[in-house]
């Protein structure tokens, strides 16, 4: 296929077809820019952030975690080991939200079985990520929080 051919001037697009900036349409050249790269990145959990509630709970719940290994004074490891916890869960969770929107680009409206074993397969993967990472945090944590709040009485 050429060039002229993969590119279509917007002005000659059919109005009912989704319409894809000529920036969009180029996006395979400009990704080879690694600052346009980030940005699209950013503009991803941006998106997440502002639309998805549980992203945004993960947000909150990650950062305390990591802000009470920090102020407990948790080896640098286990600070390590929630990070990472931590990260996998927003990362997964960006996943099930790409996921959700490839499904309904692709399934529209309609119900599909398969459509809904995408959906529940990505949201269980959070799920599970959530849960070990609710278990990791919980076992470094509260053994030192515990003692400090007993100290205090
Ligand atoms: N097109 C579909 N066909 C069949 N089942 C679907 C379809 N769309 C959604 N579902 C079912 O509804 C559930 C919720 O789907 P939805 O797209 O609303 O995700 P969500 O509630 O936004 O998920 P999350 O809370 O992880 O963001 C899916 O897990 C799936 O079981």
């Amino acid at each position: 296929m050429s060039m002229s051919q993969k590119l279509t001037p917007l002005t000659k697009l059919n109005p009912i077809e989704p319409v894809v900036s000529e920036e969009r349409q180029l996006s395979w050249k400009v990704a080879s820019n690694l600052f346009v790269s980030f940005k699209y990145a950013w503009a991803g959990v941006s998106y997440a952030f502002r639309t998805q509630r549980n992203f945004r709970i993960h947000v909150c719940v990650g950062t305390l975690a990591i802000g009470l290994s920090l102020l407990l004074h948790l080896q640098g490891v286990e600070i390590a080991v929630i990070a990472i916890t931590s990260g996998l869960v927003l990362a997964l969770e960006l996943v099930n939200t790409a996921i959700e929107s490839l499904v309904d680009l692709t399934v529209k409206q309609t119900y599909h079985e398969l459509a809904k074993i995408a959906k529940d397969c990505a949201a269980a993967a959070v799920l599970i990520s959530a849960l070990v990472a609710v278990l990791v945090a919980a076992t470094l944590l509260l053994p030192p929080l515990v003692k400090l709040v007993l100290a205090q009485l």
